[in-house]
Order: structure tokens, then C-alpha cells, then sequence
């Protein structure tokens, strides 16, 4: 038996130029999640939906100033950094975001989530198996992800006392499943469903996510209570055909309009839904986006 040769690095050859076009997807990845029109209670292009501490214009910037930091994070993947190191930059990047907007958390969720899956990418460049990143991500970061160091007093760690929520940490350490088995699933369904649409793939991949995830900005917002509504009416829209129907502008509005009106913002499954579209974007590294 011949031993399977290495495969070619996914993404450019050098490791500066591959650690670049890594983070270039991710920062693309929080800007197409934004353009995305009309995810419920989040901030779009169009309105700044349950939010009256930030707007598109504002999370646009933020995601432009993380476009350096995942540079960071591929290059630490690259070197195969350990957990404690990924955390020290976390903790760094997020400072700056907060100290760059006052306070508000713009991207926590999303430097979180997606500086880990660009390590992850950076690490993979040296695979000879090719594997899924969140896979990469669980296997050689998951069991430290759970193990470190976690907020007292965040909204996340009152999720995790009230309501048995893990959260962002969780859905990490466990390879972010939800990414790969109902964001990409939907989003690539539907890209084929209705390839001249740019909005619907986005859309119905974040329906889906809120119809199963445990997000602890709903459960903030909303308790217990405002996750289950927020979830029924993300099965409502899929159980009626989702972005497969003629009306689902409509019907898509009605949610917004709704989630808006009791005050629900789903923002780890935007941070997810981001996530989805960088994982998609990286399966295709030869494509133009
Ligand atoms: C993981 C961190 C950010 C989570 O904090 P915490 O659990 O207290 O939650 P918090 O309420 O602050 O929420 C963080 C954000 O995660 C997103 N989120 C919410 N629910 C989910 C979910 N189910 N899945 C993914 N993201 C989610 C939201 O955008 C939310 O705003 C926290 O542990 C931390 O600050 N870690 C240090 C930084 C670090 O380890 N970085 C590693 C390299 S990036
Ligand atoms: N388009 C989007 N709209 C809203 N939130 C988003 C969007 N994209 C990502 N997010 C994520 O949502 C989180 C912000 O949500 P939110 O403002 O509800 O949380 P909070 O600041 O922790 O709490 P609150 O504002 O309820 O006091 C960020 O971590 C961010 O990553």
C-alpha cells in the first residue's frame, strides 16, 4: 500500500498569504451575515431590529477592525498555539472591540466563535487527512474550551444557572454541530433552490438555527419563555416552506416585526449563521466570493 500523499495547503502557499485569506473570509463572513435581509430581530442593512445600541453602519466598522485580528488567530492556529494562548488574544481582541464602541458588545459571540474556527483553518493547513474545521476545532482545542477559565457574571454564565443553557463555550467545544448539521445543510439547499436570490439561502439557514439552538441572548432578553416563542416562530416559517414559498418576504417580515415588538434578538445564531457562511466560504477556497 502507498502512503496517501499531503495534500496541498487549502488556501494560497505561503503561510502569511493563507493566514490573510482565512481572516478575509471570516471579516466577509460578519458582513454578508449582516447584509442578509430579513433575519428576525437582528441588525441588517435595513433597520436595526431589536437594537437600539447598535446598527449596521457601526457593526460594519466592527467587523472591518476583526479583519486583522483573525490574521492573528490563523497565524496561532498555524503554529498550533495552545488554548491558553487563543484565550489571551480572545480576551485582547474583545477588549479592544469594547473599548473601540464604548462598551458595547458588538462582535463578543462572533470573535469567539469565528477567531476559534480561523485557528482551526490555520491549523488544518497542515493536515494530511482533510477534515472539517469545526471537527479540527473540537478535537484539538473542545476539552480545553470546557475546562478554562469562564465569565462569573456574564449573561452567558446566567443562562448557564438559570436555565442549563452552555451557550457559546458549549456549542465550541462541542465543533459547533450546529454549524455543520443545520446551517450549512439549509444554506446549501436553498443556494441551489434559488441560486439568483441573495438573500433567502442566509435567511432560511437562520431560521433554522433559531428553531434549534439554546441561545443565551434570547434567553437574556426573553427567559425561557421568549426562546420558546422565538423558536416556535422559527418552525412556523420552515413548517410553511420557509424561503421555498412565493411569500416568504412577507411572512419573513412578520417574524422581524414580531421578534422586534417583544424585544428578542437572536444573536448567537447571527454569530452562528456567520460562522456557517465563513465554513462555506472556506469549503470553497478556489471560488471568487
Ligand atoms: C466564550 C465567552 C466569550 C462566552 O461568554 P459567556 O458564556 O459568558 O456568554 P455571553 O453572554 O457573554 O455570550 C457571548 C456571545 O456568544 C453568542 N452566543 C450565544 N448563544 C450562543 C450559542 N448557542 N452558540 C454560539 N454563540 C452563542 C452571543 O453572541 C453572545 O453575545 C467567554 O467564555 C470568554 O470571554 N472567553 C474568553 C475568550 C476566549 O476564550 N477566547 C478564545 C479564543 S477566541
Ligand atoms: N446582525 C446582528 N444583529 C444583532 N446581533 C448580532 C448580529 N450579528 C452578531 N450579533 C451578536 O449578538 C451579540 C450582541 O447581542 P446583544 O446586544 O443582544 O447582547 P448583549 O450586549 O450581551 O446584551 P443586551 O444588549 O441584551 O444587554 C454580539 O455578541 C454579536 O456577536
Amino acid at each position: 500500500m502507498t502512503a496517501a500523499a499531503p495534500a496541498p495547503p487549502a488556501f494560497g502557499t505561503s503561510r502569511p498569504e493563507a493566514s490573510r485569506m482565512i481572516a478575509d473570509r471570516a471579516a466577509d463572513a460578519l458582513l454578508k451575515e449582516l447584509d442578509a435581509w430579513r433575519k428576525p430581530g437582528l441588525v441588517s442593512r435595513i433597520d436595526s431590529g431589536s437594537h437600539n445600541d447598535m446598527d449596521a453602519d457601526l457593526l460594519a466598522t466592527s467587523a472591518e477592525t476583526l479583519r486583522s485580528f483573525f490574521v492573528e488567530f490563523a497565524a496561532a492556529g498555524q503554529h498550533d498555539a495552545p488554548m491558553e494562548e487563543l484565550r489571551e488574544l480572545g480576551l485582547r481582541v474583545e477588549a479592544a472591540m469594547l473599548a473601540a464602541r464604548g462598551g458595547v458588545n458588538m462582535h463578543r459571540g462572533a470573535i469567539f466563535g469565528l477567531g476559534l474556527l480561523c485557528a482551526a483553518a490555520g491549523y488544518m493547513q497542515s493536515a494530511i487527512v482533510p477534515s472539517r474545521v469545526a471537527e479540527v476545532l473540537r478535537r484539538r482545542w473542545g476539552h480545553a474550551i470546557m475546562r478554562g477559565p469562564s465569565p462569573l457574571f456574564s449573561h452567558g454564565a446566567a443562562a448557564l444557572r438559570q436555565h442549563g443553557a452552555g451557550g457559546a463555550r458549549a456549542e465550541a467545544a462541542a465543533g459547533f454541530c450546529s454549524v455543520h448539521e443545520i446551517g450549512l445543510p439549509a444554506l446549501q439547499r436553498d443556494r441551489l433552490l434559488r441560486p439568483d436570490d441573495r438573500d433567502a439561502a442566509a435567511v432560511q439557514a437562520c431560521f433554522a438555527l433559531i428553531a434549534t439552538v439554546q441561545d443565551t441572548n434570547l434567553l437574556h432578553r426573553g427567559g425561557a419563555e421568549g426562546q420558546q416563542i422565538a423558536a416556535a416562530m422559527a418552525e412556523a416559517f420552515l413548517g410553511r416552506g420557509g424561503v421555498g414559498m412565493m411569500d416568504w418576504r412577507e411572512r419573513a417580515a412578520a417574524a422581524h416585526a414580531a421578534f422586534v415588538a417583544l424585544g428578542l434578538s437572536p444573536g448567537g445564531c447571527a454569530d452562528l449563521l456567520a460562522m456557517t457562511l465563513f465554513v462555506d466560504s472556506i469549503s470553497r477556497p478556489g471560488e471568487r466570493q
